[in-house]
């Protein structure tokens, strides 16, 4: 599934956080949307997952307005992990993790065994089967982070959407969940702040400064000091991986 900005703008609370975002995913591809703090990246992924809607241009969804579709509708093909997910209350990980089966249920009915075996899944790929039956405030930061990436998974999405979901993790964990998301064959919207991490794991970046995008390209393409020096006003030297040719930055401190 793709999903298109048609020249999306969102204006909260009397400014415009982006404006005229055209950006279309290809079927299957990684995604990545990088840039300053305040450049507009989880503005955007809000308008994706339904947090936020645009208030000119359209987030289409396989060409349809997301607008047009209910939220269950859209929720069985776009699974989000947000940078927050503000959870208070002390569900167990494995009752965290069956919510995400709520958009292909109807009503309350209990999980079936095929839906149980979902979540079981989902919390294998997110490493949290051993948290399963502890409460989600007892967590770390990063295990909650995996949990959210688990309820994720257990929707099924064919489009998921991640807001830094490295933030929190550990070196094993980041790689991990990226090899993860580049073995899936998912369509990825993800915001990164590691550039490195982000040039060797996704298909194409989209650059974005003061709530628009720079610059759209392939992470050897987009990723040169000019760019990087025009979007964070710094310089960095790129120097390519020695074994996979995937530029990395270097800085001078
Ligand atoms: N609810 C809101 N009301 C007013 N302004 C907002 C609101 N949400 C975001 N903004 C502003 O919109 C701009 C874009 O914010 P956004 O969170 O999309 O940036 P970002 O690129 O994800 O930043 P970061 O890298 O810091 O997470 C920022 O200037 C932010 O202060």
């Amino acid at each position: 599934m793709s999903i298109t900005f048609d020249a999306v703008s969102v204006r909260l609370a009397g400014a415009e956080l982006v404006h005229d975002l055209n950006v279309k995913t290809e079927e299957g591809e990684v995604l990545g949307f990088v840039g300053p703090n305040g450049s507009g990246k989880s503005t955007a992924l809000r308008c994706v997952y339904g947090a936020l809607r645009p208030s000119r241009g359209a987030v289409l969804l396989d060409g349809t307005d997301l607008a047009t579709l209910d939220p269950r509708a859209s929720a069985r093909s776009i699974a989000a992990v947000p940078q927050e997910s503000g959870n208070d209350l002390d569900f167990t990980v494995a009752e965290v993790v069956e919510l995400g089966r709520f958009p292909h249920h109807r009503g309350n009915q209990p999980l079936t065994a095929e839906e149980r075996a979902v979540r079981d899944e989902a919390m294998r790929r997110a490493d949290v089967v051993h948290l399963a039956d502890r409460g989600v405030l007892s967590l770390s930061g990063g295990e909650r982070q995996r949990v959210v990436l688990a309820r994720a998974f257990a929707q099924q999405p064919r489009v998921l959407v991640l807001d830094e979901p490295t933030n929190h993790l550990d070196i094993h964990h980041q790689l991990q969940l990226l090899r993860q998301l580049r073995a899936e064959s998912l369509t990825v919207l993800i915001a990164m702040h590691d550039l490195n991490l982000a040039a060797a794991t996704c298909d194409r970046l989209a650059v974005l400064a003061r709530g628009t995008v720079l610059y759209l390209g392939p992470p050897a393409e987009v990723l040169t000091p000019e760019v990087v020096n025009e979007a964070f006003g710094v310089t960095p030297s790129i120097v390519h991986h020695p074994r996979t040719g995937v530029p990395q930055l270097h800085y001078d401190i």
